[in-house]
């Protein structure tokens, strides 16, 4: 259940937990069913649409617009991963990694190799 003091995390856990519960349901009943009946493809084109509406959104400088859009594109960022069989697990993996290292330091280290 959503309340206004959620964290994005659990928001995205609980998407996340529903795109896949979605996967094989009645694309007339479901938009989720339908995005992944077209596979990673159709998946990354949505996402690519939705990406550049944040973009217009956050360039309008409409603080509510781009909450929306933002939600949007992360919305079919995930049916993406899901589509391509990618486990937000594996995103997250990634993001842990990340952790305490500077984009900086991290530019410079691959620039040396
Ligand atoms: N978070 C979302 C979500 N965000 C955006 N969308 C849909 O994404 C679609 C894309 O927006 P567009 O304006 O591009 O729509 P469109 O032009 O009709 O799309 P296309 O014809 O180009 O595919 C819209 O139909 C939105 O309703 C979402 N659809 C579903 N969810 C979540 O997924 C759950 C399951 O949804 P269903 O799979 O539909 O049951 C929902 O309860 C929500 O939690």
């Amino acid at each position: 259940m959503t309340n206004e003091r959620d964290t994005l995390g659990s928001a995205l856990d609980r998407l996340a937990a529903t795109i896949e519960a979605r996967r094989g349901a009645d694309p007339e009943t479901s938009y989720t069913a339908s995005l992944l009946a077209g596979g990673a493809e159709r998946c990354a084109k949505k996402f690519g649409e939705e990406a550049t509406e944040t973009v217009i959104a956050a360039v309008s400088g409409d603080a509510d617009a781009l909450a929306g859009e933002a939600a949007d594109a992360l919305y079919h960022l995930l049916a993406l991963l899901a589509a391509a069989g990618v486990p937000p697990e594996a995103v997250a993996a990634a993001l842990a990694r990340r952790e305490g290292v500077s984009g900086h330091a991290e530019k410079a280290a691959r620039k040396s190799d």
